[in-house]
C-alpha cells in the first residue's frame, strides 16, 4: 500500500521510504513524518520498485524482512540493493538494539542504525531530518564539484562557448522545415543532433526514421528508402513502404549522405522537388510531408567537384548548414563529458562512488580524442568496468601518463607521438586486427585508416606485435 503525504522543501522534496513488513509499526511509522513524501513497503521486491520509482532521500528500514523474519539474510541483502540502486540515499536500519551483529553488518554496508526500543517518534524523527540534510548536503557537494552542462539541449553536453552557441542555432532552426546538412567528424554528435532538431519541432509527435546510406548496401538502398509493391522483384513477397514514407509527418535522417550512391542522388533530388515518392513497382505517387535533416563527415565541397555528388542535391538538402568541432577544438569539454559518462555507467553498471584520478583528468584533458565524444564515451565505459577501488587511473582509460620528460618541441608533436603509440598499442592488443582496434579506440573503421595511413601504419599492420 502506497501513502503519500506531499510537502516540499526549498529545493529537494523530501521522501521517506518506510520498509516495515509489520502493519502496526508501519502505520505508526508513517505518521511520524508529516514533514516527509511517506511511501512504504513491505518486503524486498515493493521496497525496490519504490525505490526506482521515487528514490527517496531516507529509507527506514527493518532488518528482518520476510522471508526471514528472525535472521536479517533479506534484510541486508534489500539494504545492499537499495544502495546499490542509490547510493545517496540514507538508510537508517530500525535492529531495535536485539542483534548486534547484524546492526554491525548494515553498518559496515552503509546504513545507520537505530537501537531503541520501543521507538521513540520524536528522536526517530530527527534523525530522519538530519539524514535528510545529510542527503542534501551531499547531492548539492556533488553538484558543486563537478562541471555542469550550459547547453539548452537536452542531453547534450558541452560548455564550450562556441558548442552553446551552434546548440542555440539548433534550437532555433528545429521549429522552421528548412533541411538540415550536419557536418562534423565522426562521432561528434550530429546524430544526437538531428534527433534533437526532431523533439525541438513540432513534428516530435511523428517518427524521426534514420536510414545510414553507409550501412546498406547499394542494391537495397533504393528499396529501403522508397518501398516497393508486392512482386516488384524476387523477394517482394509483400507490400512494404520505404523510409521516407515511414516518416511521414515527422522528420527522415540521412545519415553519412556523402556515401548516398551517385544513381540514388537524382532519385532523392526528385523526391526533394516534388515531396512525393513511387514505391518500386508502383504506379501511385503518394505525397509525403517530411522535415530533411542529414549529415556527414566528409567534405561534401570536394565531392561536388570531383563529381561525384550533385551539387543541385547538395543545395536542396543544405538549407542551413551546421559545422560541428571536433571535441579537441571544445574547451573544457572533454573532462566535462567524462564526467557525464562516468556518472551515467556508474549508475548502469552499480558502480557508485567512483572518481578520476586528477592524473586521469589531466590526461583526459590533454589527449586529443580523435575518435571525439564517442571515443570518450568508449574510453570511460570500459574503465568504470576496469577500475579497481574508487579511483579510475589513466591506464584504466587506456591513455598516456604525462610522467616521461618531455623532449620534444611542439605540441604537435607530442599529440602526433601519442596518437601514434595508442593506435600502436590498440593494433597490438588485437593482433592488428583494423575493425576491433577501431572499437576498443571509439572510432569507425573509415577514422581509424585516415588515422593509420597519417601515420604510415598502413602497410606495416602485421608487423605490430605485443
Ligand atoms: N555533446 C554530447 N553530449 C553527450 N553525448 C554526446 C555528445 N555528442 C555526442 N554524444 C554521444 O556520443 C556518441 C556519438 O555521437 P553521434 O552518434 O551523434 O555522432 P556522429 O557525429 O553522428 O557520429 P558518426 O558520424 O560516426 O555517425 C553517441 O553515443 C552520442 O550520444
Amino acid at each position: 500500500m502506497i501513502d503519500t503525504i506531499q510537502v516540499m522543501t526549498t529545493n529537494t522534496q523530501k521522501k521517506l521510504l518506510v520498509v516495515e513488513d509489520d502493519p502496526g509499526l508501519q502505520k505508526q511509522l508513517r505518521w511520524s513524518f508529516d514533514n516527509f513524501t511517506v511511501v512504504t513497503a513491505t518486503d524486498r521486491e515493493s521496497a525496490l520498485a519504490q525505490m526506482r520509482r521515487h528514490t527517496p532521500a531516507v529509507v527506514t528500514m527493518d532488518l528482518g524482512l520476510p522471508p526471514d523474519t528472525d535472521g536479517a539474510t533479506e534484510g541486508l541483502a534489500t539494504l545492499q540493493q537499495i544502495l546499490e540502486l542509490a547510493p545517496d540515499t540514507k538508510v537508517i536500519v530500525l535492529t531495535g538494539n536485539q542483534n548486534r551483529e547484524n546492526a554491525l553488518k548494515a553498518i559496515s554496508l552503509g546504513a545507520y542504525d537505530f537501537h531503541q526500543k520501543p521507538f521513540d517518534a520524536n528522536v526517530l524523527n530527527l534523525i530522519v531530518n538530519r539524514a535528510f540534510y545529510l542527503h542534501q548536503l551531499q547531492c548539492e557537494n556533488r553538484e558543486l564539484l563537478e562541471p555542469s552542462a550550459n547547453t539548452t539541449i537536452p542531453g547534450f553536453i558541452s560548455n564550450d562557448p562556441g558548442m552553446v552557441k551552434l546548440c542555440q542555432q539548433v534550437q532555433r532552426v528545429a521549429s522552421s522545415d528548412i533541411s538540415v546538412a550536419l557536418l562534423g567528424e565522426s562521432g561528434t554528435g550530429k546524430e544526437l543532433l538531428a534527433r534533437a532538431l526532431h523533439e525541438l519541432s513540432n513534428r516530435k509527435k511523428h517518427h524521426f526514421v534514420a536510414v545510414n546510406c553507409a550501412a546498406i548496401p547499394e542494391n537495397l538502398l533504393e528499396s529501403e528508402l522508397f518501398g516497393y509493391e508486392r512482386g516488384a522483384f524476387t523477394g517482394a513477397v509483400k507490400q512494404t513502404p520505404g523510409k521516407i514514407e515511414l516518416a511521414q509527418g515527422g522528420t527522415f535522417f540521412l545519415d553519412e549522405i556523402g556515401d548516398l550512391p551517385f544513381s540514388l542522388q537524382s532519385s532523392l533530388l526528385r523526391f526533394l522537388q516534388e515531396r512525393k515518392i513511387e514505391r518500386i513497382g508502383g504506379r501511385e505517387e503518394i505525397p509525403v510531408d517530411v522535415r530533411i535533416v542529414c549529415a556527414t563527415h566528409q567534405s561534401l565541397k570536394d565531392m561536388i567537384a570531383a563529381k561525384t555528388f550533385r551539387e543541385d542535391l547538395f543545395y536542396r538538402l543544405s538549407e542551413t548548414t551546421i559545422q560541428i568541432p571536433p571535441l579537441r577544438d571544445r574547451v573544457g569539454d572533454a573532462v566535462l563529458l567524462a564526467h557525464f559518462f562516468k556518472n551515467r555507467f556508474c549508475v548502469k553498471d552499480k558502480r557508485q562512488g567512483l572518481n578520476f584520478s586528477q592524473e586521469a583528468l589531466n590526461a583526459i584533458d590533454r589527449h586529443q580524442w580523435p575518435g571525439n565524444v564517442r571515443e570518450i564515451e568508449n574510453s570511460v565505459k570500459r574503465a568504470v568496468v576496469m577500475a579497481q577501488g574508487n579511483q579510475i587511473s589513466v591506464e584504466d582509460l587506456g591513455l598516456m601518463p604525462a610522467n616521461k620528460p618531455i623532449e620534444l618541441t611542439t605540441l604537435r608533436e607530442i599529440r602526433e607521438k601519442a596518437e601514434c603509440e595508442t593506435l600502436v598499442k590498440a593494433l597490438a592488443r588485437v593482433d592488428g586486427n583494423v575493425a576491433k582496434a577501431a572499437e576498443i579506440l571509439g572510432v569507425t573503421r573509415p577514422t581509424l585508416y585516415d588515422l593509420m595511413n597519417r601515420h604510415g601504419l598502413k602497410g606495416n599492420v602485421k608487423n605490430i606485435t605485443h
